[in-house]
């Protein structure tokens, strides 16, 4: 099982993300689309990814917006799994945008 991380140490390894509120064992950001089929293009890319790695998001759509949380639930915090999975998210949306 991967180690459960320190969240500053975690946010020093991912891009605009940020300890999720009142939660110091998650990281979140929020991604914006031009429309839904971008946003849906975004999470299906990321879907495949989280399967792949066994690894999955946790996240809310509206519209164009996706607001992502990452946490490793097997080890109670945050571990290279989510940084992993947060910079593939990066790549996708950096593609769509
Ligand atoms: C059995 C299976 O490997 C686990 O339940 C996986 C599935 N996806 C997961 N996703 C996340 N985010 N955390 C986990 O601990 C996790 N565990």
């Amino acid at each position: 099982m991967a180690d459960k991380m320190k969240v500053e140490d975690v946010l020093t390894k991912v891009k605009g993300w940020k300890a999720a509120d009142g939660d110091t064992d998650a990281i979140t950001k929020t991604f914006k689309f031009e429309d839904f089929a971008t946003a849906f293009g975004f999470m299906s890319a990321s879907a495949t990814q989280a399967e792949k790695a066994d690894h999955h998001p946790e996240w809310f759509n509206v519209y164009n917006t996706v607001e992502v949380t990452l946490t490793t639930h097997d080890a109670g915090g945050v571990t290279q799994k989510d940084i992993d999975l947060a910079n593939k998210m990066d790549g996708f949306a950096a593609k769509l945008a």
